[in-house]
């Protein structure tokens, strides 16, 4: 449940514990699978009978999250828009339309290709020309009038023209011309004038496209940042992952990542598209719903004014699959108090049909074998949630949310296998009881929402993105001194088999909704590719990190940090360097020396072999310099180039020094800031 929840979800729950006696307790206890357990709890008179009807009365009043889109309000945005343009406002303006385009209904389809005509002039004016070309393509799809159509095409050729894209807009001007012939309401003057601009605009252009030897245009601009990529090939195994992470086994870790080949820091170790991933509701109105990215030319969902999308591709993705369930179902979830865990939890199911769950149902009983995908709901199945290790009171409460979930499945039209078409009205729904022709499907699918819940608390990941203030005309703004905000949540299924230290080797970082998860420190071949499930050893002392990792993810942490007691990053003391012993043989001994020792052969007290620290204390002079290069470039902004130093600098540290000490995690700190920087990042 959400910490500060109030609502729907939290008054039933609260409704369900006062009700259950003694005998049901125990009688739930008793129950062995989850499917028993959704089923009692379903047919017990307190859940079905529990009156919700007057809660969901509170959510047609509508409110931040309103049920249905609503034209007059739309109507009014778009006046407010337009008043903007008449005082030369066009940013206002175009917040205006965004505004409106969400709220209009679907059905007004010539009222809403007026307003995208209109955001297509604000854009225009704000020289922002590719989003200009895609709203009048929506425009004109929408059925723009006839007789207004050739203001739209004059733009698109304007636009056009400057993106340097001629022989397009050669076609625009001819539209325009063609177009001016059904412009019913100009007047006489005006039209002659447009087209003879028009006219003379195409003389010019053939002109100059012939004597050029017709040139084709430049593509058009691709707004989307370059993909990241792996370093090296993929998993075979595991393909969201490089071929230089192995995930191995053992009785008291499971599974966990280890290196197959040394790693050296900086190098991309897996790219994960998310399993069940979801925005905040906070967000849902300026990211969008699907790949989350901020969004600042919103395409509305057809049906609901909860949702944007940032381009036609993310809104098909979602109507056809989660959205189509869930867009009417929205503002009942979030206005509920649960979690955004519960809508994970949920999501995992609408993404996929009915069909693909009935048809993998009994595969479920066995571990997947094959190549491990991220899109498999199997594998996410078999995630770790400690099942035999939760407490009664723990599983009912889980039980309950699923119940609560399973209840909005319905009413989504997910277990009809079409989403529901209208708004939920307020008569349909006045208990928690489930539509008898449901009550199988409940069990089904009550289970696989109880399991996602169990696997949830273990291995979903929070997504976020760094916010910077927005510079000013003329400033430079450093990405590293944003601030990393929580937007969603989501399954990496694949990050989700990385064990946990106290002392990280790498950092995770995101584009879009896609996790990118790079080394920050040399790992030697054979060692733990280790993740932090929250607290690191510089900053937390041990037994705090004991007790959460303990309290959250249920094991007792036993890395080097915690089994050496390593000190925090304050508490680490510069009076003496842990010099790696440098033997012959191989030895994994540290030797310290103090800061103003005057030998330069010191002895192992393990192999016995002497170690020449002049050596050592040469290139860390070399590091120091490497090091301030790279803090002076990421001050400016330079991150490619502060990170190549970053990485140098740890390379050379070890080859002489071993970890922990300051000046380490000062180079590790500033390495992890620059690769966040490269993820997704928004102004506010
Ligand atoms: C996200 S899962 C990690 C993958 C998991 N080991 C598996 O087999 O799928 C988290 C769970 O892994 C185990 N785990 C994670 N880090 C661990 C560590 N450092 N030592 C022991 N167990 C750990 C705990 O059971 C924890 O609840």
């Amino acid at each position: 449940m959400s910490k500060d929840s109030e609502g729907l979800f939290k008054n039933f729950h609260e409704s369900i514990n006062n009700s259950l006696d003694d005998v049901v307790r125990n009688n739930f206890a008793n129950l062995e699978s989850n499917e028993k357990r959704i089923s009692y709890l379903c047919s017990l008179p307190c859940v079905k009978n529990y009156d919700i009807s007057k809660e969901i009365k509170k959510f047609e009043s509508g409110g931040e999250f309103p049920v249905k889109k609503d034209l007059e309000k739309a109507l009014q945005l778009k006046d407010e828009g337009n008043k903007a343009v008449q005082k030369g406002d066009w940013g206002r303006s175009l917040q205006y339309y965004n505004e409106s385009i969400i709220l209009m209904p679907e059905i007004k389809s010539e009222e809403l290709s007026i307003v995208l005509a209109n955001r297509s002039a604000a854009l225009n004016h704000l020289a922002q020309y590719e989003d200009t070309l895609r709203d009048i393509q929506r425009c004109l799809a929408l059925g723009y009038p006839r007789h207004l159509r050739y203001k739209v095409y004059e733009r698109r050729a304007r636009c056009l023209l400057a993106l340097k894209r001629n022989q397009e807009a050669v076609t625009a001007f001819q539209n325009t011309i063609t177009a001016l012939d059904e412009a019913k309401n100009l007047d006489k003057e005006k039209r002659l004038k447009l087209r003879t601009d028009a006219k003379l605009m195409l003389e010019v252009l053939n002109k100059g496209l012939v004597l050029a030897g017709n040139p084709k245009d430049p593509e058009p601009f691709k707004n989307t940042p370059p993909k990241p990529k792996l370093s090296g090939k993929h998993n075979k195994l595991f393909p969201a992952a490089s071929e230089t992470v192995e995930i191995a086994f053992d009785e008291t870790r499971g599974r966990f990542a280890k290196a197959d080949r040394d790693i050296q820091a900086g190098e991309i170790l897996l790219i994960e598209e998310p399993h069940g991933g979801v925005l905040l509701s906070e967000f849902s109105k300026s990211h969008c719903q699907n790949c989350f990215n901020k969004c600042l030319i919103p395409l509305p969902c057809p049906k609901c004014p909860n949702v944007i999308f940032c381009s036609e591709k993310c809104l098909d993705i979602a109507l056809k699959s989660y959205h189509g369930y869930e867009c009417h179902i929205l503002p009942l979830l979030w206005k509920s108090g649960c979690s955004v865990t519960c809508h994970i939890a949920l999501r995992m199911i609408t993404q996929n049909s009915k069909d693909y769950f009935m048809k993998i149902m009994q595969d479920l009983k066995e571990k997947p074998t094959g190549p491990y995908k991220t899109e498999d709901y199997r594998n996410i199945y078999h995630l770790v949630s400690h099942e035999n290790k939760r407490t009664k009171q723990d599983i009912l409460h889980r039980t309950e949310m699923a119940i609560f979930l399973l209840k909005l499945l319905e009413i989504s039209g997910y277990f009809n296998g079409s989403p529901r078409k209208i708004s939920i009205p307020i008569d349909e729904l006045k208990t928690m009881a489930l539509d008898e022709q449901c009550i199988d499907d409940a069990a089904s699918f009550g289970c696989l929402i109880l399991k996602n819940l169990q696997v949830l608390q273990f291995n979903a990941h929070e997504v976020f993105e760094i916010q910077c203030l927005k510079p000013k005309d003329g400033t430079r703004f450093l990405k590293h001194e944003g601030k990393s905000v929580f937007i969603g949540g989501a399954v990496y299924p694949t990050l989700a088999l990385f064990n946990h230290s106290c002392e990280p080797g790498i950092v995770r970082y995101f584009c879009g909704s896609r996790i990118v998860v790079c080394a920050v420190k040399n790992i030697r071949k054979g060692e733990e590719v280790a993740e932090n499930y929250g607290p690191i050893f510089t900053t937390v002392p041990k037994d705090k990190r004991q007790s959460q990792l303990k309290e959250q993810y249920w094991f007792d942490c036993k890395c080097l940090p915690c089994e050496q007691n390593w000190p925090k990053y304050e508490d680490m003391t510069e009076n003496y360097l842990r010099f790696k012993c440098d033997s012959d043989q191989p030895c994994s001994n540290v030797i310290p020396v103090p800061y103003d020792c005057m030998e330069f052969m010191v002895q192992c007290g393990l192999c016995q072999q002497y170690t020449n620290i002049l050596k050592g204390l040469k290139s860390l002079q070399d590091t120091e310099t490497l090091y301030k290069l790279g803090r002076a470039a990421m001050g400016e902004g330079k991150y490619g180039e502060a990170i190549k130093k970053f990485i140098e600098t740890l390379k050379l540290y070890d080859t002489t020094l071993a970890p922990p000490y300051k000046s380490y995690y000062d180079c590790v700190q500033d390495l992890r800031s620059c690769m966040l920087s490269l993820g997704n990042y928004s102004f506010v």
